[in-house]
C-alpha cells in the first residue's frame, strides 16, 4: 500500500495549475486522485480532469476535482494511471481492474502518460499477468474461440456468479500467454480478431514509470 501511496504521490509533483489531466482506474490511482483532490481542496489548484472509469469518476468528485467533458478534450496534459505489469521498454498490460478501454482512449489524448506501480509490477518480460482483452457480449463464445487460438489459456472474467461487465457493457478475458516475445505483434493479432473491442497491451505509450519500493524508495524509468 505505502509503495503504491509514494509512486502516486511523486507522480501528483508533476501536475500543475491550469493543467487538464487524465484520471486512472485502480488501487494505485486511487491514491493519486486523493492527492490531487487534497490539493485542489486545501491550496486551490486549479485543474480539469476526466477519468477513466466510473469508479475514479465519483471518487475524484468526492474529492471536488472538477470534471470536464471529453467534448472539450483535445489533448490532455497528463494522465497519471496504475498497471499490471511494466517491461524495460514501458510497455505495459493493464486492465487488472477492468478499465482497459477508457484508459486507452484517455492515455492516447494525453501528451504524457505516467505509470505508477509497486516494484512487483516491474519485470523483464510481459505475461505473467493474464492479459485482459475486452470483448463485446454478442456471439462472444466466437470471440473466445478465435482467441484461443492465438495460443492463450482463457478465463472469462466473473464477478460472482455472473460474468464481469465493464463500465462499456462488455466482457473481459482474461487470456494467458506465457511469456510474450512480442508485445505489438501480439497487441494487432488481438485488436484484428472481430469482437475485440481492444485489450491490455499498452505499446508505446507510458512516458514516465514511478516505481515505489515498499522500503521508501522511488525509482523512476523514461522512454528511451
Ligand atoms: O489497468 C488498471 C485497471 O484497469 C489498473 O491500473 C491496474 O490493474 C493496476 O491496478 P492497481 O493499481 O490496483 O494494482
Amino acid at each position: 500500500m505505502e509503495s503504491k501511496r509514494i509512486a502516486a504521490e511523486k507522480a501528483v509533483e508533476l501536475v500543475k495549475d491550469g493543467m487538464k489531466i487524465g484520471l486512472g482506474t485502480g488501487s494505485t490511482a486511487y491514491w493519486a486522485i486523493q492527492a490531487i483532490g487534497r490539493l485542489v481542496k486545501e491550496q486551490g489548484l486549479g485543474i480539469q480532469a476526466v477519468a477513466t472509469s466510473v469508479q475514479s469518476e465519483q471518487l475524484a468528485k468526492e474529492w471536488g476535482i472538477p470534471m470536464m467533458p471529453f467534448a472539450e478534450v483535445d489533448m490532455l496534459d497528463l494522465t497519471i494511471d496504475g498497471a499490471d505489469e511494466v517491461d524495460a521498454e514501458l510497455n505495459l498490460i493493464k486492465g487488472g481492474g477492468g478499465a482497459l478501454l477508457r484508459e486507452k482512449i484517455v492515455a492516447a489524448a494525453s501528451k504524457q502518460l505516467i505509470i505508477i506501480v509497486d516494484e512487483s509490477k516491474d519485470v523483464q518480460q510481459l505475461g505473467k499477468f493474464p492479459l485482459p482483452v475486452e470483448i463485446v457480449p454478442f456471439a462472444y463464445e466466437l470471440t473466445v474461440k478465435k482467441l484461443q487460438q492465438l495460443g492463450c489459456e482463457l478465463k472469462l472474467r466473473h464477478n460472482g456468479e455472473e460474468l464481469f461487465v465493464t463500465d462499456n457493457g462488455n466482457y473481459i478475458a482474461d487470456c494467458e500467454f506465457g511469456d510474450i516475445k512480442d508485445p505489438a505483434a501480439l497487441h494487432d493479432d488481438l485488436n484484428r480478431i472481430p469482437g475485440v473491442v481492444d485489450n491490455g497491451l499498452f505499446i508505446d505509450m507510458a512516458s514516465l514509470v514511478i516505481i515505489g519500493s515498499a522500503d521508501g524508495e522511488i525509482r523512476s524509468k523514461t522512454r528511451q
